[in-house]
């Protein structure tokens, strides 16, 4: 068992899961912490929802093991890895009650486990008021917003108090500013709960958002596993740079710890990568304007304006792809215009081994 907030420390071990040709998942190994709130992301069809399914039970792994703190999970009964389970669609019972629905996991326990009716009364009272809908519990599911029934379902699963609560895309069918507030809300809910909490998105500002530590599959293996700065500041792999954010590529060569680019002067550096053809990745507001001469020089090709900021295509030399620098919006902020000489200073980039 773990020592940190509520439920236990998970322990998946080389879990395998194959459809026909295709692995689904391919041995991943991941240790989650008691208390840890983890995302599980990645891209449609990167084993996400299969992962989640095999943690609860609902799937048999075709080889590897899943944990709870010391109990090897594949011997229990759904029953017994009491797992709390949220899916995208409000899985509501339609002709429940809001108290009904989060006292069902409870009232469906054999007798002998089974809280007396005042207790089960007090335990939806106090979800009610954990998921600040106090005063909802007489009113059916048709009567709420999608957020509320998120929320309703959220208490459900809460209410069997869950050695694990998995949360398969819970916001996904919401629209944006409800899944921005609802994100919120559930990482403050998280603070007071503490419950180990594996949640699927493919939302890289959700996932980096809400999650004590960000997991990031790709066709069935993880690519990266680490804090959300991490994930952000440190990418792992083009891959996991180019899903996390928006990412402009500078193709060149390494020589000698030294990234530089075809017809270009200035060079930047690049420990650690071994000499070779190379790939800067670089964020858009990760540079800035400087005058021609200075840093890699380009010509403005276009100009895209969006609220709050204005990103500038830029052509270098010798590149097959426009790099792109934002500038944020602002009277006073000098805008280039198109077909403008400049130079770009590079403030934060990384530099991979190979091309693309
Ligand atoms: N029942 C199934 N039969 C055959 N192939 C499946 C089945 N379920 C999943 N797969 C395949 O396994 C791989 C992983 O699927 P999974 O649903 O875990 O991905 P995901 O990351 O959750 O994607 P999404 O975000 O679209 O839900 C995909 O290639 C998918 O096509």
């Amino acid at each position: 068992m773990g020592t940190r907030g509520h439920g236990v420390d998970l322990r998946i071990e080389g879990v395998a899961k194959r459809y026909g040709g295709t692995a689904a998942l391919d041995h991943v190994d991941l240790h989650i912490a008691a208390g840890e709130l983890v995302a599980l992301l990645g891209p449609s069809g990167s084993g996400k929802t299969t992962l989640l399914r095999v943690i609860a039970g609902l799937l048999p792994a075709d080889g590897g093991r899943v944990l709870f703190g010391d109990t090897d999970a594949t011997l229990l009964s759904l029953r017994e890895r009491n797992v709390g389970f949220v899916f995208q669609q409000y899985a509501l019972f339609r002709h429940m009650t809001v108290a009904e629905n989060i006292a069902f996991g409870l009232r469906s326990r054999p007798r002998a486990k089974r809280p007396d009716r005042a207790t089960i009364r007090r335990r939806v009272e106090e979800l009610l008021a954990l998921i600040q809908l106090p005063g909802y519990g007489d009113r059916y599911p048709e009567q709420l917003s999608g957020g509320q029934k998120q929320r309703v379902a959220l208490a459900r699963a809460l209410a069997i108090d869950p050695t694990v609560l998995l949360l398969d895309e819970p916001f996904g069918a919401l629209d944006a500013k409800v899944r921005v507030e609802l994100r919120r809300w559930l990482r403050r809910l998280h603070d007071q709960t503490g419950q180990t909490t594996v949640f699927v998105t493919h939302d890289q500002d959700e996932a980096l958002e809400l999650a004590d530590r960000v997991v990031v599959l790709r066709e069935g293996r993880i690519e990266q596993a680490g804090t959300p700065d991490e994930i952000y500041g440190a990418p792992a792999s083009p891959y996991v740079f180019d899903f996390i954010g928006r990412a402009s590529v500078v193709e060149g060569r390494v020589e000698g710890g030294r990234f530089v680019v075809d017809g270009q002067a200035a060079g930047f550096e690049a420990d650690g990568v071994a000499d070779g053809p190379a790939s800067l990745y670089l964020r858009p507001h990760d540079a800035a304007f400087v005058a021609p001469g200075d840093g890699l020089q380009a010509r403005v090709a276009a100009l895209a304006r969006q609220a709050g900021r204005i990103t500038v295509e830029l052509e270098l030399p010798g590149q097959s792809r426009r790099l792109e620098v934002d500038l944020v919006a602002a009277p006073g902020v000098a805008t280039p215009a198109t077909g403008d000489a400049v130079g770009v200073r590079l403030l934060k980039y990384r530099v991979y081994p190979g091309q693309r």
